[in-house]
């Protein structure tokens, strides 16, 4: 077992569990062969910033072979671990997330996404190279599903060569101390991805949880064979408003070890995060100020997890009385 190098809990918040709910049917889950699938994908992005998809054609055995490296990483002693370097901004992490603060019950592997990923083992390229094409497919049922042309609009900004990709493998150890109390740990705290999605993937375990609109949050149950969709900050920004970048955080139980894999697709650095001419009404302004990817990448990396990084961004209404 994998003993994190300050077990201490002292820092990490502990999540009493009886206000979230177990809703499985609350998250919206869509079969990538269906007719359906665009307005499907549109309506979920809408409602929950969040979906699964099943019938995606990435083969289980890919998935858990990425799976088996990920594990076989994570059980190497500290010190070979460390040898991928510090978190800053990637590399090997243990407790703390980010440069501001924020600390959870998990250790990582965090890279950028090589345009000629050399040193990759094939499961890691096969894995990536596939995810890219489920992205690409969710991002075009998007644009359907919207009625938008072309319908790459949205998969353009995030397949282009210069792409900012980013692929983090997530561990949660098991947690003996907690065994028995109700309560949760927090493995990674609540917030949103910055990039347009993140497309996810785990083990069987649990410990994934989303926000709705009203403020609940709710239990995503594991899947491994699936996959799962977050809408991040920048798409809310492509639609304006339209999507909703969705809260998510991880609780550990304490009792599994989860395995996490997540491709978060962002733009290249220089483009602008403004909302789609094709998706404006007559006489509608943007929510937002104008931003290139670079600007709000910068911003959300001296933010902590929690914080309204859009917020930043946000026009203020003005008011009749602000009014010149
Ligand atoms: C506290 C932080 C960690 C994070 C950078 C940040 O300052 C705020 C956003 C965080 C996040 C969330 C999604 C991804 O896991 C991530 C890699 C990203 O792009 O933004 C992380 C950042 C991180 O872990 O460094
Ligand atoms: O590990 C997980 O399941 C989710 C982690 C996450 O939200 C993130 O890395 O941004
Ligand atoms: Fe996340």
């Amino acid at each position: 077992m994998v003993v994190l190098s300050n077990p201490g809990l002292d820092q990490i918040s502990l999540l009493g569990s009886p206000k979230v709910i177990a809703c499985s049917p609350c998250v919206p889950v869509i079969d990538l062969s269906k007719p359906d699938a665009a307005a499907s994908v549109v309506e979920a992005c809408e409602e929950f910033g969040f979906l699964k998809v099943t019938d995606h054609g990435i083969p289980v055995e890919l998935m858990q072979r990425l799976e088996a490296e990920a594990v076989k990483f994570f059980s190497l002693s500290t010190v070979e671990k460390e040898r991928s370097g510090p978190p800053d901004p990637f590399g090997y992490g243990n407790r703390k997330i980010g440069a501001n603060g924020d600390v959870g019950w998990l250790e990582y592997l965090l890279f950028a996404v090589a345009s000629k990923p050399l040193s990759y083992t094939s499961a890691l390229k096969e894995y990536l190279a596939a995810v890219r094409t489920l992205a690409s497919k969710v991002l075009e049922l998007m644009a359907e599903g919207l009625d938008i042309e072309p319908r790459d609009v949205i998969s353009g900004l995030v397949m282009d060569e210069n792409s900012d990709g980013i692929f983090r493998l997530n561990h949660y150890p098991p947690c003996p101390v907690l065994r028995g109390y109700n309560y949760g740990l927090t493995g990674f705290g609540e917030h949103t991805d910055p990039q347009v999605i993140s497309v996810l993937r785990s083990n069987n375990s649990t410990g994934l949880q989303i926000s709705l609109k009203d403020g609940s949050w709710v239990s995503v149950p594991p899947d491994e064979e699936s996959f799962f969709i977050n809408v991040g900050d920048s798409l809310q920004v492509l639609t304006n408003g339209r999507f909703r970048s969705v809260k998510h955080r991880v609780v550990a139980s304490g009792w599994e070890s989860r395995v996490s894999m997540i491709y978060f697709f962002g733009p290249p650095l220089a483009e602008k995060i403004a909302p789609l001419s094709q998706l404006m009404g007559e006489g509608e302004h943007s929510l937002y100020k104008e931003f290139t990817w670079d600007e709000y990448k910068k911003a959300a990396y001296k933010s902590r997890l929690a914080d309204n990084r859009l917020g930043l961004f946000e026009k203020r209404e003005v008011t009749d009385d602000q009014r010149l």
